[in-house]
């Protein structure tokens, strides 16, 4: 950021600008590099709050990596501790071996579920994973004279040509998002253009967002509809919605194992039949009364377990949290598992994935930057997750079948070991 400081201050000149309010504290970056910038913020935020920090300013993030692109205003870092479970057995498109999972949490008993977890689906030969659908939406919001002028919007944005003309626009703004599709949603005066990319390693709602932002003045151009919101909601990003169930956005993953009754018993100390009761019960019906989306245990624990170590957007936990998870016992009396994730926000690239820590947990993975081709690397890292979130099922369920999810927080998640 050094480049573009105004003018170069000297530290206790700044410093004092800073307490006056001559300079803002957002605007520190413009007179010092971004390092000193984090310290002068923060020294002004202990001095103007009569406090002083012990431990925000122990990191090792450099600021002039992140205050460019992931954080403004920064004064310091919060750690989260990092477990690992594992090994994981993945048998997917993508990845393919055995993983060790980084899990950044504060919940005890949330990695030593995970790890029995994996041990359980390693010892059943691994989860098979799939990815069914891979893309990114965005979905602006038009206002349009009325009915029949919507019924031209829709039947012009469908058209092969337009389709076609946005394509090529996309082409000049990314050189890796691809646009697939775009499903228009009328509502009275309101048309919403719900656009697909192919984002390859990137989550991609930067590069979808800048896209569609050019999309939208398009088609204010050459279609006439008035632009309202550059996102209409329909989208929909981080907040729950049965769209992303139905229609799946980011990547929709699924993974399965079957575990034999020796296993169940052995490592669950429970049944296929108890367990597939429990999982009937609770996350089938329970959630079916209680209106939830999520027909899951706990799949947003692994999501935001995975997703703070990897450098994801912590957000997306909502999507992921979706996930409906089936047990069933088997002809052989094993029991069958799967998890159905049909938004599961995840890349490799972008974001905060290049920060240290977090690239670390993604070379442990070997998912950090591009893949060959690009989008491989996250696509097993999408294998990854719904794998790990399938070993984080079958241990908390079987820990309910047994009995023993309360005690297992008493002693792991109370100081016990
Ligand atoms: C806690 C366990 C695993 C004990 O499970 P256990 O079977 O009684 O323990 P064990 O000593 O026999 O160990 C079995 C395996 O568990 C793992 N394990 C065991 N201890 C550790 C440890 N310290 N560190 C790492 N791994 C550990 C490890 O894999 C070990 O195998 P080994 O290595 O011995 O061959 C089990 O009772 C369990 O999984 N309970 C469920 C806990 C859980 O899943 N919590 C998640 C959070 S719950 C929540 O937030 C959501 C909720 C509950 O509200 C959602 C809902 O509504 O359902
Ligand atoms: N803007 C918004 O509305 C929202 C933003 N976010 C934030 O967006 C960020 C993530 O956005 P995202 O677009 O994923 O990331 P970034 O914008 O950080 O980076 C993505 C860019 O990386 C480049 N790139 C290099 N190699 C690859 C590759 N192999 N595959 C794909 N792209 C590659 C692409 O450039 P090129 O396009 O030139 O090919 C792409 O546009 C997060 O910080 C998140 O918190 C989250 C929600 C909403």
């Amino acid at each position: 950021m050094e480049q573009e400081n105004e003018t170069r201050m000297e530290e206790d000149e700044l410093f004092e600008k800073i307490k006056s309010g001559e300079v803002s504290l957002r605007k520190i970056e413009k007179y010092t590099d971004a390092n000193t910038a984090v310290k002068l913020r923060r020294q002004a935020v202990e001095e103007m709050s009569d406090i002083s920090f012990k431990n925000i300013q122990n990191h090792n993030i450099d600021a002039e990596e992140v205050a460019r692109k992931n954080i403004e205003n920064m004064i310091g870092a919060v750690q989260i501790p990092l477990g690992v479970a594992g090994p994981l057995k993945v048998n997917g498109e993508y990845a393919d071996g055995d993983y060790h999972i980084p899990l950044a949490t504060t919940e005890g008993a949330l990695v030593a579920s995970i790890n029995r977890g994996c041990s359980v689906i390693t010892r059943s030969d691994g989860a098979n994973v799939r990815i069914f659908q891979d893309v990114m939406t965005r979905a602006p919001a038009f206002k349009v004279e009325n009915v029949a002028r919507a019924q031209e919007f829709v039947e012009w944005i469908k058209k092969p040509d337009t389709i076609k003309h946005m394509q090529d626009k996309i082409s000049d703004i990314t050189s890796h998002g691809e646009l697939v599709d775009v499903d228009p949603y009328v509502l009275g005066n309101t048309v919403y253009l719900r656009f697909s990319y192919d984002t390859k390693d990137a989550m991609g709602m930067n590069m979808v967002t800048i896209a569609t932002n050019t999309l939208v003045d398009l088609i204010e151009d050459e279609f006439g509809a008035d632009p309202i919101s550059l996102s209409g909601n329909m989208c929909t990003d981080k907040k729950p919605a049965a769209i992303n169930s139905i229609q799946g956005r980011g990547k929709t993953v699924v993974a399965e194992t079957e575990i034999p009754k020796k296993v169940i018993e052995d490592r669950l100390k429970s049944t296929p039949e108890e367990m597939a009761e429990v999982n009937y019960r609770k996350n089938l019906l329970g959630s079916a009364r209680a209106g939830s989306l999520g027909y899951n245990a706990h799949a947003a624990n692994v999501i935001a377990a995975m997703n703070i170590a990897c450098g994801q957007d912590t957000a997306h936990v909502v999507e992921g949290s979706n996930t409906i998870t089936t047990m069933e016992v088997t002809k052989y009396g094993d029991l069958y598992c799967s998890v159905t994730l049909p938004s599961l926000l995840v890349g490799t690239v972008g974001g905060g994935t290049g920060i240290g820590t977090q690239k670390d947990c993604l070379d442990l993975l070997g998912v950090a930057g591009s893949g060959h081709p690009p989008g491989s690397n996250a696509k097993k890292l999408a294998e990854i997750i719904a794998s790990s979130v399938l070993a984080g099922e079958i241990s908390l369920i079987g820990a309910q079948a047994a009995g023993h999810l309360a005690r297992a927080h008493a002693e792991l998640g109370r100081g016990g070991f």
